[in-house]
Order: structure tokens, then sequence, then C-alpha cells
């Protein structure tokens, strides 16, 4: 990390191709060889030519000419098969397509037909247009094509509108089977605008006989921001999420608003076509994109897998012939071939943009540099008290710009305020007393001693550390960079029974405090052999000569994703005893776990994978860094109208006070639950107990998230905040990171799935129920998803909209925003219309 050069940073390499709807060459090496040459990467290929198209259109004209009208049969169905003669598409002839089997094919993106309509009303335009797709498919995966790009479905016929969407998903689980080495791309917009959906000569859609059809009612249709979504959400489903199965996402010229953007953005888009009609031109009359196209290309090119950018109707690849094309008209505003042969004209001036935008991507982040690779990649919890953690594991936490540097700041103001309040320390010499617990291989004492020095206030150091590899360094450590100054104790901290100093100074020996806890004499360390070192004053002392005392401050940093999750608070209860009864601090001094919903459609099909071999996978917490998810519950304003000014990249309808232009909206976190050290409150053990009850740790919480979008609740993302010392913290929270602690890497989020998702009605709301459990000898987690829509008690009230949360920031204020997100919807009756298992994480829970 320190040794990072951004001038080295490669940024994100795009992968551009080139796509014309009409192609009518076969592709040979030679030819790919040329697209190379003009600078794509790739190009696509339509699977069938207009010779198919006109074959079928023929089969289908005669069919119909000889065809009685559909009847009702005796049940009263108006049965697909009872009234029609089947209608067989032959297969393939030579004619059919350019498409042949060679080298090239590997590099190609397969286009199958657009003519189509598998979500027809009229069943004999539906299975023609099944049997058109399969034919494709089955010639496609033959040739060897790797990638198939497939229209979306038609999602409007008269009045009826999303009812064939099922049709077309059924489809295409028969394709992917039909195709098992093809990676399937369905080419949908963003949103669904009825105005664009617009039939072509030749299309299927304008043959269904009108008996199927319901004429429309003339009220003209609204842009709907969410039904594309909606139906690559059926078609997904109905494809149990399969791996195979990608979006191709159309950039319009007008952007959607953020919300629509930041949904696309969690779902797998693996191709991103932008027509040359959604460029504006610069004042030299060249194509640029608008400021919200580039910052959604560049968010997009952050994604695990960055999509590949096809270009469309741009004009030809120089130097390919294909006069029938169509889309070549469409660039005659751009230089011609003849003209490009001209100097210094430019012919493929859309490709040099591309180009030019992928070396002007912005610097990645620190977390983003770190992660690389790591991004919704879900890892299997720690065991931290099980298991003994590997050199390399800590080199990098170590290498975290943020967190010891706030560390160090903690101690410093924490020894301040010690001298400065002029309060008693634990030590005869009146050194303030500080020990690291967990110390690792010993960041903490370096930062621990540095602040000593800057602050000018003398410490008595002591390091607890329990794993034995770890604690070879640290002894390394005190020899050669810490002049011997730390007292190391090698122990399971919840057996250490606390530093100590000369007997003569001290008015009263105390406890051995770990004894109390109740922990079996094997586990307590031994003297003289576990400890190590020289302590300042009393290297000479005698086990005789010395007694107990406290430790003023402890210094721990045991915490996981969601806080509490790697045992900080039952680690931290182990030496509750030991600090200063009056005085004492703990850094930290609190820290709390939040989250909230998110639909991770990615995380869902890698969970719904691994559950084949591992039935506990859906109720395991993972630690990931979350990318690819969209936030369920936010706090911005949506707008009212779905598009963003495309040129300046601003919303014209965005109320002031709103997300900014580029900014995906800001998640609704809400606290779980918090813990605070040194814990005044642990009630005291029962003798008759042999074990430790840690029911003090147990905690429960119910949130209630609104939602102003309807989509697909996958699980839960968590995170956590620190308060280390007075101003000083640290914050996994997206809504908080920036200010409390930026730039820092240590903990990715946790992730609650889900085994079954949940969808989500527009202005819904979701509610979590989440337990912290415990038996004494392990620690896990338990949660639940429940989804309400709002139904109306007084029927002239609107449904109130879910955005007027505040954004979460601390414990406090917690109670005020509950109460805010239940009154601001008084008046309505909330509809329970989903429910999830309650998952449990018992089986692998945290051994304490
Ligand atoms: C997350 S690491 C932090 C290490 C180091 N303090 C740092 O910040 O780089 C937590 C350390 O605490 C140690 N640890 C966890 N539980 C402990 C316990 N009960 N007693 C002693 N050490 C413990 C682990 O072995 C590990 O070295």
């Amino acid at each position: 990390m320190e040794n990072y050069n951004p001038s080295e940073d490669p940024g994100p390499t795009f992968c551009v191709g080139h796509h014309e709807h009409n192609r009518m060459i076969t592709v040979t090496p030679r030819v790919i060889q040329n697209v190379h040459e003009s600078n794509y990467d790739m190009m696509t290929v339509p699977i069938t030519t207009s010779h198919f198209h006109s074959r079928v259109l023929g089969l289908l004209s005669s069919y119909l000419t000889n065809l009685q009208p559909p009847a009702y049969d005796n049940v009263g169905t108006r049965a697909t098969t009872a009234n029609t003669r089947p209608l067989v598409v032959p297969s393939l002839s030579k004619a059919d397509s350019y498409l042949t089997p060679n080298d090239a094919t590997s590099q190609l993106v397969g286009v199958t037909s657009s003519w189509i309509d598998l979500c027809s009303p009229d069943p004999l335009i539906a299975d023609l247009s099944r049997q058109v797709l399969m034919l494709e498919v089955a010639y496609a995966a033959f040739c060897g094509i790797g990638y198939l790009l497939i229209p979306g479905p038609k999602l409007h016929h008269g009045a009826l509108h999303s009812e064939g969407v099922i049709y077309y998903a059924r489809a295409i689980q028969d394709a992917l089977n039909l195709g098992p080495y093809i990676q399937f791309h369905i080419w949908l917009q963003m949103v669904d605008n009825p105005e664009t959906e617009v039939d072509t000569m030749g299309d299927l859609a304008p043959l269904a006989r009108a008996d199927f059809l319901e004429p429309s009612d003339g009220i003209p249709l609204k842009v709907d921001p969410f039904g594309t979504w909606d139906a690559w959400d059926a078609i997904r489903k109905t494809s149990k999420y399969h791996t195979r199965l990608f979006v191709a996402l159309s950039m319009p010229k007008q952007l959607p608003s953020l919300f629509v953007q930041s949904r696309w953005h969690s779902e797998p888009v693996h191709l991103l076509t932008i027509d040359g009609s959604a460029f504006l031109k610069n004042q030299k009359g060249y194509p640029v994109l608008s400021k919200s196209h580039q910052a959604l290309i560049a968010k997009m090119m952050r994604l695990r897998t960055a999509p590949w950018i096809l270009l469309c109707g741009v004009g030809p690849i120089p130097g390919l012939e294909n006069s029938e094309d169509p889309d070549s008209n469409q660039a005659s505003d751009y230089p011609s071939l003849s003209q490009a042969s001209k100097k210094h004209h430019d012919p493929t001036p859309h490709l040099s943009y591309i180009r030019n935008l992928q070396q002007r991507q912005p610097q990645r982040t620190a977390i983003e540099r770190f992660g690389t690779g790591y991004q919704d990649y879900l890892q299997a919890p720690l065991q931290p008290l099980t298991v003994n953690l590997e050199s390399i594991t800590y080199e990098v936490f170590e290498k975290d710009p943020i967190k010891y540097e706030w560390y160090e700041k903690a101690i410093y103001k924490a020894l301040k305020d010690w001298a400065d309040q002029k309060k008693p320390t634990s030590h005869p010499d009146g050194k303030v007393v500080l020990a690291v617990v967990g110390a690792g291989r010993g960041p903490l004492v370096t930062r621990a001693l540095k602040a000593s020095a800057e602050a000018g206030v003398e410490i008595d150091m002591w390091a607890v550390e329990k794993n034995q590899n770890a604690f070879v360094l640290l002894q390394r450590h005190n020899e050669t960079i810490w002049g011997g100054k730390v007292t190391l104790v090698q122990s399971d901290m919840r057996a250490w029974k606390g530093p100590r100093v000369p007997k003569q100074a001290t008015s009263e020996a105390k406890e051995a405090v770990g004894e109390s806890l109740g922990i079996g004499e094997s586990l307590l360390h031994k003297k003289g052999d576990a400890e190590q070192g020289n302590a300042s004053t009393f290297a000479q002392s005698s086990d005789a000569d010395l007694c107990y005392t406290h430790a003023d401050i402890i210094v721990s940093e045991l915490l996981g994703s969601f806080a509490d999750n790697e045992l900080s608070p039952e680690c931290l209860d182990g030496v509750n005893d030991l600090i200063n009864p009056v005085h004492g601090i703990s850094i930290p001094a609190s820290y709390s776990a939040h989250f909230t919903p998110v639909s991770a459609p990615k995380l869902h099909s890698d969970v719904v994978h691994q559950t084949v071999s591992n039935p506990a996978a859906p109720e395991t917490p993972y630690v990931v860094m979350l990318h690819a998810i969209d936030f369920l519950s936010t706090t911005d304003t949506p707008t009212t109208n779905e598009t963003s000014n495309a040129s300046d990249g601003t919303r014209s309808s965005t109320p002031s006070g709103s997300f900014t232009a580029t900014e995906f909206p800001t998640p609704f976190v809400q606290t779980a639950w918090s813990f605070s050290h040194p814990n005044r409150h642990i009630p005291a053990q029962s003798p008759m107990q042999s074990t430790i009850s840690n029911a003090h740790n147990v905690r429960q919480t119910r949130l209630t998230f609104p939602a102003q979008n309807r989509g697909a609740c996958h699980g839960l993302a968590g995170y956590f905040e620190t308060v280390l010392y007075g101003d000083v913290e640290l914050s996994t929270n997206p809504v908080t990171m920036e200010d409390k602690s930026a730039s820092m890497i240590s903990w990715f989020p946790i992730y609650f799935p889900l085994k079954t998702p949940l969808n989500v009605p527009e202005n819904g709301e979701i509610v979590a129920t989440m337990y912290r459990q415990t038996d004494d000898r392990k620690v896990w987690y338990e949660w639940m998803v429940e989804v309400y829509a709002l139904e109306r008690i007084n029927s002239s009230k609107p449904i109130p909209t879910a955005h007027s949360q505040t954004a979460s920031s601390s414990v406090d204020n917690l109670k005020t925003k509950e109460n805010a997100a239940k009154g601001s919807r008084a008046g309505y009756r909330r509809v329970r219309v989903g429910i999830s298992d309650l998952h449990s994480s018992i089986k692998d829970g945290c051994l304490m």
C-alpha cells in the first residue's frame, strides 16, 4: 500500500466491440484481424440471414392463409394446440446463415433474431418464435459461439403488459440447456418505455391474430422505471440465477434516475451497448458522452467483471464491406469511408472517444486497490479464538493506512487527558499502566509507545497475545524495536491475571482477577515461563516482590465486520476486572453493529450454488467486499421524472438537497446494537454454575426499512462503527465512513444472506429481525426478513413515499428514526407480502 504509485495503476481495461444488426459476411480470422487493426476487440454476427427471415415469414403467411379461426373447445379453453395444426420451421439451410465454424468463431458475439416475439399472446407466433430461437441457439452452439446476445422480451401487446415474459423466460431456460457452453446475454433497455418498443417491417409481433389481443384502451402508457428490471428478474428466477445468464444493457441518450442506474449496477451486466444516437457532439463535432454516461461507465468498469462495451450503429468497421448495412446510414453525420481515407480524418470517432475515456478513468481508491479480486467474493467468517492467524494475515492488516493512525491518535488523547486531569495511575511510579491485549505482531504496541513519547506521558507497557507464533515476533520486536520496554505475556487475555508492579509501593495487593472469572487453572498462564521481556522498573524484581495491579488503559482490536462477530465482547469481559475501576479506559470505548437490506443477485447466485455442497451456506454470515449490490432503502429523494439532463449530467427534476448527479443514492443504515467497555454492569456469576454465563452479551433488534422502489431483497449488508476514544472513531458504515475513517481498508462488510429472495413492492417496507445468541460456549446470529405492502385505511390519502428518513450515524438517534419511520406512515395498514425463513448460523457459531 505504501509503495503504491498512482501513475503505475493501469486502471480498468475496456473491451470494445462493434455491432451491426445486419452484418452480411462470413467472419474469418482475416476479418478478425481487420477488426483488431481498427482497434476494436471483438464484433457481433447475426446467427441467421435475411433469407431465413423471409423463409419463416413465407411459411407463416401460407400457414395463416389455410388456418381456421381459433375456436373454443368443449370446456371453453381457447387452447394452443387444439385449434392450430403445429407449424414446424424446417432446419437451417446454407443460405440461412453466414456463420461457419472457424478459428474466429470464439471471438464473436452471436446475435439472435430480433424479429421474433417469444412473448406473443398468439400461441402460434410465440411458438414459431421459440422454434426460431432454438434453431439459432443450436446452430450457434454447433459452430462454437461462446457468447450470444438475445433481444429482450417484448413487454407491450395492445392492452396486455408483461403477460408473455414467462414464455420468454421458459424459452431462455431451454436455450441454456441447448447451448451448454454459451454465455447468454439478454439485451434490455434500462427502463420500460412503451414508446420505444416499436415494431419494424418483418417483425412477427404485428402478425398476432386479433382474437388473442386485447385492444389498447387508448390511455397512453407511462414509462415504468423498473419495468425491464422486473422482466429480467422473472427471467433469471425462472433459470434459478443461472451462472451463464447475463444482462446486455442498452444505454439510452437520456439516462434514467440514479435509482434505476444503481439497480442495474447490481445486476450481472456483462455487455453495455451504446448506440451512436446516445452520443452528443462536442464543439468540434466529435461524438462524446454526457457526464452522467461517463460516471455510469466508470462505476460499471470497477465491477469485479467489467462489462464489455458494444458500439452499435456507429458506421462500419473500416475496410469491412457490408453494402446493405442499414446501420451505416445512421453514421452519416460522421465521416464516410472515402472521407476517412483523407488525412486527419478519424474513421472511428466513437471508438476513439471510448478509448480516450478508458485513459481518463478515475484512479482507484485505496480500498479498491487493496480489494482487487475480492469484490463480491464470499469469504468464510474467521474463528479468531480457535484458529491462530498466519503472519501474512497480520501483514495485510498492518497495511491499513488509517486504523493504526487513529489508534495512535486515540491513545495520545487518552494519555494527555489522563495527565491533564491528574488522575492517579495504577503504577507506584506514577506511570500509566497500558496493556495491548491481542497484540498480534505488535503494531499497536509501537503506536502506544509513540503516543506516549508524543504526549510526554510515561507508560508501563504490557502486551498480551495468545497466538504463540505471533508471540515469537513480539519477543523479537521487544529486543530490536522497543528496547525491552514492553512486558510480554503469552496468554489468552481471559486467563491473564493482570499487570504486576513492585509490592512495596502499592497500598493494597489485588486479587488474581483472572481466577474470579472461573477460567480453569489449566488455562491460566504460568508465571515466569509465559512472561518475557523486561518491565522497566522491576526487571530484577523476584516474583515475591511483585503484586498485581490494574491496567489504566486497555487497548484492543478484536472487531469483526459486524463489530462483535469475532467475540470482542466476550474477550474484553475477560479483562474487564483488570481495568482500573475508577478511571480505567478501554480503547475502543464502544462499538455498534449496523445493517441495511440489499439486492445482491451475484451473492445470492453464489450462495445458491454453494448450497449444493454445503447446506449451511445460506445460514452463514459472509465477509465480503460488497460491490454489485443495490441498497433497497435509501435516504434520498427520488426524481419524479425518469430522466436526467444528458448534456451536463444534472438531474432536471431532482429537488435540491437530494444526492449529487452521479452518486448512487445513500443507504438507510440502522443500528442493530452496541457494546461498551469497561462494562460496569456484568452481573455477578452464579457460584452454582461451572461455566460463565454470557447472557449479558445477547442482543436483539427489529428494524423497519422503508423501500421506495420495487426490487428483490437477497440479504442484509452489515457494517460497524466504533468509538476508540473521545471523537476518534472508525467506521465501515457507508454513510459515516467518509467522515470518520475514509480510506480504511481493514474490514470488508458482512453479508447475511436469505435462502429465498423476497420481492419488495414499490413504497413497501422491509422489516428485519436479528439476534445475537449464545449458549455460553459459542455465539451465533439469527436473522429473518419480512416484507410489507402499505394498504390505505383512508382511501383519499396518497401512499406516503419512503424516502423521508435521515441517514443513520449513531445509536442515540435510532429511536427517533424508528419512530419517524412509523409516524410517516400513520393511516396505513401494513400487509405482509413476504416472509423469509428464520436463518441461524448456530452450526458455524463462533466458539468462545
Ligand atoms: C485482529 S488481530 C489484531 C492484531 C493487532 N493488535 C493489530 O491490530 O494488528 C487480533 C489479535 O488478538 C488475538 N486474540 C484474539 N483473542 C484473544 C484472546 N482471547 N486472548 C489473547 N489474544 C487474543 C489474536 O490472536 C490476534 O493476534
